[in-house]
């Protein structure tokens, strides 16, 4: 990520929005969205594969018949159409393992990566989907994620109370309505 025109452009927005980039409020503002979006948007530095190897720490479990689901994942992302945030998201995970789990702060660390980019709430789901599957090894992945885009609630049509809900099925999920169930 190129911190230094990050800072650069950002002054040029100051300027353009009619302020003073030198006033001792936004003295250091330049710097300090430099800092952010290099924080809040480190996954635009890994691709899914990258970020499967990242976090593909995996443990033998010899029962296949348990399903894996960690529900509530807070995370933060921002829309690719207006970068606005988007927010109150939580993301639920369900896998079912094929001999070997996943650590389990490691799909958290999964939608949280995958979350640090800019995104369309579909294709976070997606990505999600497609990081699990490769880094536990198993076809069968449920995502789903519901959330507030800023840019729906803050401005444009300023529907405050509207929540996104998606829905990613991979693998036996595509097929199978009680394992749908899981993610209910
Ligand atoms: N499918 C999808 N759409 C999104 C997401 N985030 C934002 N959008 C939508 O992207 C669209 C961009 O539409 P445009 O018409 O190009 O932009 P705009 O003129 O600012 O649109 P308004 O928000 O309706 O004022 C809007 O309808 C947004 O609500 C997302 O995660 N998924
Ligand atoms: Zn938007």
């Amino acid at each position: 990520m190129d911190t230094k025109a990050i800072e650069l452009h950002i002054k040029g927005i100051l300027e353009a929005l009619g302020e003073d980039p030198e006033r001792e409020g936004l003295k250091e503002t330049p710097q300090r969205v430099a800092r952010m979006m290099e924080e809040v948007f480190e996954g635009i530095g890994y691709t899914n594969h990258e970020i499967a190897r990242m976090f593909g720490k995996t443990f033998e479990a010899a029962d296949d018949s348990t399903a894996v689901v960690m529900k509530d994942i807070t995370v933060f992302s921002y829309c690719e159409h207006h970068m606005a945030l988007m927010y109150d998201m939580t993301v639920d995970v369900a896998y079912i393992p094929r001999g070997r789990v996943l650590g389990l702060s490691k799909i958290a660390r999964i939608c949280d990566m995958a979350a640090k980019r800019l995104q369309l709430q579909e294709r976070l789901g997606s990505d999600i989907a497609e990081i699990i599957a490769e880094a536990s090894g198993s076809p069968d992945v449920g995502v789903v994620i519901k959330g507030s885009h800023s840019c729906m609630t803050a401005r444009g049509i300023r529907n405050p109370s509207s929540r996104t809900v998606t829905k990613t099925w991979r693998g036996e999920f595509r097929n199978d309505p009680e394992l749908r169930k899981l993610l209910d």
